[in-house]
């Protein structure tokens, strides 16, 4: 059974990148490694719906923090069966983003605490009701908050992609990052460790820690 790993933080941390070294770095060292990304906006019919919440096309469904989180948990929830498969055949199945970005994003949104109710309501939701497979390990990547955004501002400029509602709304990008460190600290759903975003990560001493065998 391999170990499901998660990388977390504010839009333009670094997740894609880091997920790319780790990849890299455990497949140097002989493990199999399975990957994937939340939301599947290119696999899944609730995270295109997501996408089009994203940039103003759903009109006041946008609005609603409980009916956004309900539509990037039924994309995880239609991935639950090939995670299940991958960590059965892979020594590592790494995501970038997973139901701690829910968790984080909307009690970020409702300016709620990670012992507030929309944490629980996530957790009961996902992980009681939908049966998701919980993390072995959740990385968060943290950066601060004008570092991410300045990252995100140059990849919309590199990559010619429109930052969405939630990227370009810096208060709710530092309630999160406040919410992220809560949930790091409360080690919720697995245990947690905050990286360094800003500096060097690291990824051998990472990988010492924790994926010797
Ligand atoms: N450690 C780093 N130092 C400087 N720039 C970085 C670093 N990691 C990522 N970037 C750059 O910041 C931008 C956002 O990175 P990305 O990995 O796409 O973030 P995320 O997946 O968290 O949104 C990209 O342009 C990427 O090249
Ligand atoms: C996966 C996920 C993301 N989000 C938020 C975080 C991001 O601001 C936004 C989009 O996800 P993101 O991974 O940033 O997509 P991309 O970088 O490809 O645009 O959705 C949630 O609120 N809940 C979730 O479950």
């Amino acid at each position: 059974m391999g170990k499901l790993v998660v990388i977390e933080g504010l839009d333009g941390a670094g997740k894609r990148t880091l997920a790319g070294a780790l990849t890299e770095a455990l497949t140097a060292r002989g493990r199999a490694v399975a990957s994937g990304a939340f939301p599947r906006y290119d696999e899944d019919v609730h995270a295109e719906l997501v996408r089009d919440a994203l940039h103003g096309r759903l009109g006041d469904l946008t609005d609603s923090v409980h009916g956004m989180a309900v539509l990037y948990a039924l994309d995880r929830r239609g991935a639950a069966d090939r995670i299940r498969r991958q960590l059965a055949e892979h020594d590592v199945v790494l995501l970038d983003r997973y139901i701690a970005s829910n968790a984080a994003y909307g009690a970020a949104r409702l300016r709620q605490r990670a012992d507030g109710d929309f944490v629980g309501w996530v957790r009961a939701l996902e992980v009681d009701r939908f049966g998701l497979p919980t993390p072995d390990l959740q990385l968060l990547l943290r950066v601060p908050t004008a570092v991410a955004a300045e990252r995100a501002a140059r990849r919309e400029s590199s990559e010619r992609r429109e930052r969405d509602l939630y990227e370009s709304d810096d208060d709710l990008q530092s309630r999160c990052a406040t919410v992220y460190d809560e949930l790091a600290a409360a080690h919720w759903l697995s245990p947690w460790e905050v990286l360094d975003g800003a500096a060097d990560v690291g990824v051998t001493a990472l990988l010492d820690r924790h994926f010797t065998r």
